[in-house]
């Protein structure tokens, strides 16, 4: 079984993949999955600005590449003061790809701890839903 603490220690080498020379702010993701396969993800920043992927999506897009759809948890990593806030971006993408109760562990470089899940990340979200007539 795997820990928030083991899943944080894969965010923090994620991190390390990092592809940031504009920002120089690296980012660590790790998603484990209900098979208890771990995917990581680092951000990958673009000489236009805009195109840039955060590490969460980063490691969301190679799981579901894979085929495996079946999120439990994601440690999401930086050097920040606060745990490290996912962005607006990767909270629409979050609850379009994990189920509500998907654990969250949101971290930094000092180990302060939030945990929420992929529902309280983003209340009211626009969903699939919201496009039936
Ligand atoms: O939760 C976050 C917040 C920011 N970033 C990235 C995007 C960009 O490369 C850099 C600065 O915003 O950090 C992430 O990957 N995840
Ligand atoms: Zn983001």
């Amino acid at each position: 079984m795997t820990t928030d603490r083991q899943l944080i220690a894969e965010a923090k080498s994620a991190r390390e993949q990092a592809y940031v020379p504009y920002s120089k702010f690296p980012v660590g993701a790790a998603l484990l999955m209900a098979d208890g396969t771990i995917y990581h993800g680092a951000n990958i920043e673009n000489a236009s600005f805009g195109l840039t992927n955060c590490a969460e999506r980063t490691a969301l897009f190679k799981a579901y590449s894979e085929g495996n759809r079946d999120v439990k948890a994601i440690a999401v990593v930086a050097d920040t003061n606060r745990p490290v806030p996912p962005c607006g971006a990767c909270r629409q993408v979050m609850v379009e790809l994990c189920p509500p109760d998907t654990k969250v562990v949101l971290t930094n470089l000092k180990d302060d701890i939030v945990e929420m899940t992929v529902a309280e990340l983003l209340p009211g979200a626009f969903t699939a839903e919201d496009m039936d007539e």
